[in-house]
């Protein structure tokens, strides 16, 4: 098919051809429906069942396609938009991506704050934002800046070891990379997360509708699971107080005149939390419908501060889990269970202590 003429029959939606948020991306496209082959070393590619054609670019140049209207949707990071300081519309974010755009300095180095960082060597590939951050800093609105602020397009990490940089401005997710250079944070300049952007002037605005709606939706069902049981009236409104669904429950009553079947949206990272208040609560046979996520759901588990830990979990199957509990007379506990399965430990309430990993 000769691509170029069919391209301005199509709606164009810019996608990461690689990177961070290449992967999260094709899962959604294939979530929301929209279906297409792509040929080898093609950044373009027709969807095969909607009049989209799909663009990959590099997630830097996707606010700049869109925010000049050439491009009608793209998918990037919320820290690539306020580089390119473009104007588009964010319409969703979809949740994935999550990181921050930190100050970094060498742990063992002579600088704690970034207002000692004034004056000095700043590596960065976020030039636009890093400049915006100093003249704040340096409250400076116009005029040459004191800080010398200098680009990298990659492995940003590296410059203060190689003595380039006094500090960086540079993403992190886990805090491994720089834990890995010697570097430390020292302040946040933004936090960022993967968003759908539209342009202010689309071609087709039904059609940018039709895939918002659909993206939506696959970002529900991801985030939310369906939560059904059963409580006697006396409970129900305490139950749906732990469980107000996204608009409401569905109460429905039994034959049994003095209990009720509820039906509830609840939202995966406090699912856990929920089954144990429903419980206490008195309602029974508590069953939960939907796609299991398990990084979310082992989220839900550690918190978000042992995020590090979903790293030994990706890629794998088997997970080897082991728990002290109190609700188990404080003896540990160690099982193994498939990945897919993990929910099991939503029965299983670990008193708050952290259980270990590790694969199997
Ligand atoms: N460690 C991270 N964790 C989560 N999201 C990240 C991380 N690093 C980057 N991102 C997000 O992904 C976007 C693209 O960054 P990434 O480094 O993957 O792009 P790239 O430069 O195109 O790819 P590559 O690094 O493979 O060359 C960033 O703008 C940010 O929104
Ligand atoms: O906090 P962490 O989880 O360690 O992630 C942070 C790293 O991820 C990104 O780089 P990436 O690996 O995409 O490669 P790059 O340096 O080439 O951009 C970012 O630039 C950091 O280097």
């Amino acid at each position: 098919m000769d691509l170029v003429s069919h391209l301005p029959d199509r709606l164009l939606f810019a996608v990461p051809k690689k990177g961070r948020l290449h992967q999260q991306c094709l899962d959604l496209l294939h979530g929301s429906d929209i279906q297409f082959t792509r040929n080898n070393r093609l950044d373009i590619a027709l969807c095969l069942n909607l009049p989209v054609a799909l663009i990959f670019l590099p997630a830097a140049d996707i606010p700049r396609f869109v925010g000049e209207g050439n491009v009608d949707l793209g998918i990037t990071g919320q820290d690539q938009v306020a580089e390119a300081g473009l104007d588009v519309e964010e319409l969703i974010d979809l949740g994935f991506g999550k990181c921050k755009l930190q100050v970094q300095v060498p742990e063992k180095g002579e600088y704690q704050t970034a207002e000692q960082l004034i004056g000095k060597n700043v590596v960065t590939s976020f030039e636009g934002l890093v400049e915006t951050y100093f003249r704040k800093l340096e409250n400076k609105p116009t005029g040459p800046l004191a800080t010398k602020i200098k680009y990298v397009g990659g492995s940003v990490e590296a410059a203060c070891a190689l003595g380039v940089a006094d500090g960086i401005v540079d993403l992190v997710e886990s805090g491994e990379t720089m834990r890995a250079a010697g570097l430390k944070p020292i302040d946040t300049v933004l936090t960022t997360s993967a968003v759908l952007i539209a342009s202010r002037t689309p071609s087709n605005p039904a059609l940018v509708a039709t895939i918002t709606n659909r993206i939506r939706g696959v970002i529900a069902a991801k985030r939310y699971v369906l939560c059904n049981y059963n409580v006697s009236r006396a409970n129900l409104a305490e139950a749906v107080k732990v469980t107000p669904g996204k608009r409401a429950p569905t109460v429905s009553p039994l034959e049994d005149g003095d209990w009720v079947a509820v039906s509830s949206m609840v939202e995966k990272k406090v699912l856990a939390q929920t089954m144990d208040r429903l419980q206490e609560i008195g309602a029974t046979d508590i069953l939960v419908w939907g796609k299991r996520d398990t990084e979310l759901e082992l989220r839900s588990i550690w918190g978000e501060d042992r995020a590090y830990q979903k790293r030994h979990c990706e890629g794998i199957s088997y997970l080897s889990l082991s728990c002290t509990s109190a609700k188990y007379g404080g003896s540990s506990a160690s099982i193994s269970l498939c990945c897919r399965f993990i929910s099991v430990l939503f029965s299983c309430n670990t008193g708050g202590v952290c259980p270990c990993i590790s694969a199997s």
